[in-house]
């Protein structure tokens, strides 16, 4: 059964307001399958109130849900009961409740379910390489209280290391008169390691990684589509997952221009992009390079719980990522001028 795409109620929505009893739908935020409760035991609590006709996720958090009554009292009385107090049949958890909105079908397109892919052959995206146990359980250990024991720069919902290069998140560029000095010391046997990736006829001088960003990311937390910047970094990025999962999605567009980010191509109309999702497990290094890194955007989705294969992966409550560039010192030439700053006409 397709299941119908109700959605979070917006300010300008017009059965967001509590008071209003439109709707046969309810938003329903603090249970859901990633706090231990099913949609069957939920179901069971409001069908106190009326006929329920289904309990569907309001997104992938696995936190918000959506309640279908088959009519509009139901979800009144359901909501002024239940709204703002803890829920003793749902281990007391306090319930958030507001009235849900119909989503259009166009509206629905664009964060649809990938597919997500367990190798990088099956996503044939050329210069997409996946190495799973590139370092050891031992060497992830050591990684992370290298960088535990160095300052992090906290961004709005997770936090940042940079070497080498500070990375601007403004002009998602580098200063590259702005040395921070040599790469640690603790990263020298991933670097020794990368210069013997298979897969590799790229000029070997663009394996002098000299930038390196390290970012952790709170359960929950992903990263907006980007390609990132042609002019700033060399043909190969190499991303290295430890301590946790994700999900890493692949989207192209057919109409984009380097400034545009995927958001600005989905309202332009452009929402029949490409996609393709790869499970990075932790422990694993993926490279970008080629068609992957210019005209690829990646995004890690938001996720708590992602859907792979048949599984169900719960986010750990940390992944920590060693991003490791080089720094471009002349302008890309790459084939795919649509993606590329460097070959834009201003
Ligand atoms: O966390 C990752 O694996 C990717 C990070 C990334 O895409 C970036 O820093 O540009
Ligand atoms: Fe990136």
């Amino acid at each position: 059964m397709v299941q119908p795409r109700f959605v979070r109620p917006t300010k300008s929505s017009p059965s967001s307001n509590s008071g209003e009893s439109n709707s046969s739908n309810l938003y329903v935020a603090n249970c859901g399958p990633a706090v231990g409760l099913s949609h069957d035991a939920i179901a069971a609590v409001f069908a106190a109130f009326g006929k329920v006709n289904g309990v569907y996720a309001a997104d992938e958090s696995g936190v918000r849900i959506i309640i279908s009554f088959a009519d509009p009292c139901s979800a009144k009385s359901a909501l002024e009961a239940l709204n703002g107090r803890p829920c003793p049949d749902l281990k007391g958890r306090s319930l958030h409740i507001r009235y849900s909105v119909l989503q259009l079908p166009s509206e629905t397109q664009v964060n649809d379910c990938v597919p997500v892919s367990l190798v990088d052959s099956e996503l044939n995206i050329p210069g997409l390489f996946l190495l799973p146990d590139f370092v050891s359980v031992e060497e992830e250990q050591q990684l992370l209280a290298a960088v535990d024991a160095r300052p992090w720069i906290g961004l709005a919902k997770r936090r940042v290391q940079h070497y080498g290069y500070e990375f601007c998140y403004g002009t998602r560029n580098v200063d590259t008169k702005k040395r921070l000095g040599e790469l640690p010391s603790f990263v020298s046997p991933i670097l020794e390691r990368i210069s013997l990736f298979p897969n590799l006829d790229n000029d070997p001088s663009c394996l002098d990684l000299d930038q390196l960003t390290v970012n952790e990311y709170p359960s929950g937390v992903g990263l907006s589509p980007h390609i990132d910047t042609h002019s700033a970094f060399e043909d190969c990025i190499f991303s290295l997952s430890l301590a946790g999962p994700c999900i890493m999605e692949f989207r192209r567009y057919s109409v984009s221009t380097w400034k545009a980010s995927s958001a600005d191509a989905e309202k332009s109309g452009d929402s029949s992009c490409i996609k393709k999702a790869l499970y990075l497990p932790p422990r694993s290094i993926l490279l970008l390079s080629g068609e992957a890194r210019h005209a690829w955007n990646h995004y890690i989705p938001h996720h708590k719980i992602d859907k792979v294969k048949d599984k169900v992966i719960r986010r750990s409550s940390r992944r920590v990522s060693f991003t490791l560039r080089k720094v471009r010192n002349h302008p890309c030439r790459c084939k795919y001028p649509q993606y590329c700053d460097s070959q834009q006409q201003m």
